[in-house]
């Protein structure tokens, strides 16, 4: 799947500026970025949902707009918040997206393999969060998709269920299907994803594995101790590849680059300093995205 120069507005909202990035197949792609950043209108855009000012977009090379009834054979949608009646069971539910498919999965089979069996006579509104969101994955697998997109996922569930979920994403790409994912939670994108594009303000600001966005960031490695005599700071802050540097109850913590900690240590064994309690770990996708998402707005028109 590519995605290249897509753009979208709304009146004077410039919701999606420049966006591009390729999705390989059998991945999980993680699109994570802030509210309102242009992540629903691009997967929606993919599906074939809203029509692009300007851009390419290829899905197995089909385009979503000219070849709209084909694509859906193709793609499994799970759109943020999909609400069904209330009143709908499981099974009737299952049924009913079944009859759009030529060759859907079995409802039995697919009620099987995401924890449904049980729960086939269950109407929806009494069905758990999780147990909804299990529902919806299903209803995005039924005509056999080669790409599914799962947007805002897990996103009120309880961290049982979060992970339960995970867990049927993982499956669901094993099983060869390319999995597009929107999420807010850097949790979420750590956990699951093989590559994550960062979009924000309309414009994609960064696309790598989750470990490779975290060594970019500029707070890749967080070094923190304890010091029974006065520590320069400011000697810290002017080492190469230092973000930040602060003091919390007595507790001093650096950010910086990859190499940045035994620079940190070098500095303070020249200062004669022997830190206590001293940790060193690796940054976290959560400052990388901070560092990355910083201060972008969208644009007008
Ligand atoms: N149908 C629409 N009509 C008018 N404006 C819209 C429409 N859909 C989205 N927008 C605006 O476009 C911008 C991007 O919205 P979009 O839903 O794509 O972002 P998002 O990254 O998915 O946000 P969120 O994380 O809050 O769901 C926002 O400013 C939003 O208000």
């Amino acid at each position: 799947m590519s995605v290249t120069g897509l753009r979208k507005a709304y009146g004077t909202t410039v919701a999606v500026a420049d966006v591009g990035f390729d999705v390989r197949a059998g991945e999980i792609f993680g699109i994570l970025g802030p509210n309102g950043a242009g992540k629903t209108t691009t997967v929606e855009s993919i599906a074939g949902l809203r029509t692009p000012d300007a851009g390419t977009i290829r899905v197995h090379g089909l385009d979503p707009v000219r070849d709209r009834a084909e694509l859906t054979r193709l793609v499994g949608v799970q759109l943020q918040e999909s609400k069904l009646q209330p009143k709908i069971t499981v099974a009737e539910a299952l049924e009913l997206w079944s009859a759009f498919y030529a060759d859907p999965i079995p409802s039995g089979e697919l009620a099987s393999r995401l924890g449904l069996a049980d729960l086939l006579q269950q109407q929806f509104r009494t069905l758990s969060g999780g147990q909804q969101q299990r529902l919806s994955i299903a209803l995005a697998l039924v005509g056999r998709p080669k790409v599914v997109i799962l947007d805002e996922l897990t996103t009120g569930l309880d961290p049982r269920a979060r992970r339960e979920v995970w867990g049927l994403v993982r499956d669901v790409r094993d099983t060869g299907v390319t999995v597009l994912l929107v999420t807010h939670s850097m949790e979420e994108a750590q956990a699951l994803c093989d590559r994550v594009a960062i979009i924000s303000g309309g414009r994609v600001r960064a696309l790598d594995t989750p470990d490779g966005l975290v060594s970019r960031a500029a707070s890749a490695t967080v070094t923190s101790f304890r010091a029974s005599t006065t520590v320069d700071l400011e000697a810290l802050r002017k080492i190469d590849g230092v973000a930040s540097v602060r003091t919390d109850s007595g507790v001093i913590t650096v950010e910086g680059a990859e190499d940045s900690a035994l620079e940190v240590l070098s500095s303070l064994a020249a200062q004669g300093v022997s830190p206590s309690k001293l940790r060193v770990v690796e940054g976290s996708l959560d400052t990388a995205y901070l560092d990355l998402t910083a201060d972008h707005v969208l644009e007008t028109t």
